[in-house]
């Protein structure tokens, strides 16, 4: 498979490594002053660039007729735009904020403990993520789907990264610390104890997994789709 890259920063060259391991051929490195590139011979394309240009790479593979795997996070105000282009395209498109299938189970894990303690008010939830301190956005896209998945089980109505909102916001704490791949914790706090699921990435590997086996799966797809697709879960 031929797979063009935008974005050849920590995860572009991860997921390079990973692909080539897989038996795939990258066709094109996209960086920000990369002009010289040929999406011609691309059989799917996978994002992992900076926010504010994700949503102008999807639209290039759009309107070239090339599958995109995004995993760029940051920019899903734009989300409905993307789908919404891809349906006029006729396109192919996932988006996940991580493509680690542990993270993928802890999104179900996550949901399944929100369901279980929304019957308990004894508990107030929290959520809080870790990552290195290059990373552009906060919170993290992961924390952002973690409390989705929290709204969908429970009486909260939204996140918020101020810790002192209403009773019905998830509070989401950020911490940038060197070289953290990515750390996630869901607590359960109450007067007299604490209840608390984490995944802890490792190193970059399994999202750069992730996005291959994505991109494997969606090369030759039409339509808008998410990890839980790929995954069968
Ligand atoms: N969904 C998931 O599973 C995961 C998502 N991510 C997300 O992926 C993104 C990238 O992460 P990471 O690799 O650590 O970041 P890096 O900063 O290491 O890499 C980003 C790369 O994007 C390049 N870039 C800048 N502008 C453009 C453009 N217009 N088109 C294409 N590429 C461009 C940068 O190039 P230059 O240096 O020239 O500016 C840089 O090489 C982040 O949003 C992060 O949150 C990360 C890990 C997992
Ligand atoms: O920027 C990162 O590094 C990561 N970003 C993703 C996110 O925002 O959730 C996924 C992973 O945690 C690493």
């Amino acid at each position: 498979m031929n797979i063009a890259l935008f974005g050849y920063g920590k995860m572009g060259k991860t997921i390079e490594r990973i692909a080539l391991e897989r038996g795939h051929t990258i066709v094109a490195k996209i960086d920000f002053d990369t002009t010289d590139y040929d999406l011609s011979s691309a059989d799917v394309a996978i994002d992992f660039s900076i926010p504010k240009e994700a949503f102008n790479n999807i639209n290039l593979c759009f309107k070239n007729s090339i599958p995109i795997v995004s995993g760029t996070t940051g920019w899903l105000d734009k989300y409905d735009e993307a789908v919404a282009n891809c349906k006029t395209n006729n396109g192919a498109f996932i988006y996940a904020s991580n493509y680690s299938l542990g993270v993928n189970l802890f999104f179900e894990l996550n949901k399944q403990l929100a369901k279980l303690m929304s019957k308990f008010d004894a508990y107030e939830v929290s959520l809080e993520e870790t990552h290195h301190t290059q990373k552009l956005d906060a919170p993290s896209g992961t924390a952002i789907t973690l409390a989705e998945g929290i709204i969908e089980q429970t009486s909260k109505e939204k996140w918020s990264l101020d810790v002192t909102e209403d009773e019905k916001t998830i509070p989401i704490i950020s911490k940038r610390i060197e070289n953290v791949p990515g750390t996630h914790v869901t607590s359960y706090t109450s007067e007299v104890d604490e209840i608390e699921i984490t995944h802890t990435a490792k190193n970059r590997d399994g999202f750069a997994l992730g996005a291959v086996i994505a991109a494997e799966w969606l090369k030759d797809k039409k339509g808008v789709f998410t990890m839980k697709d790929v995954l069968g879960i």
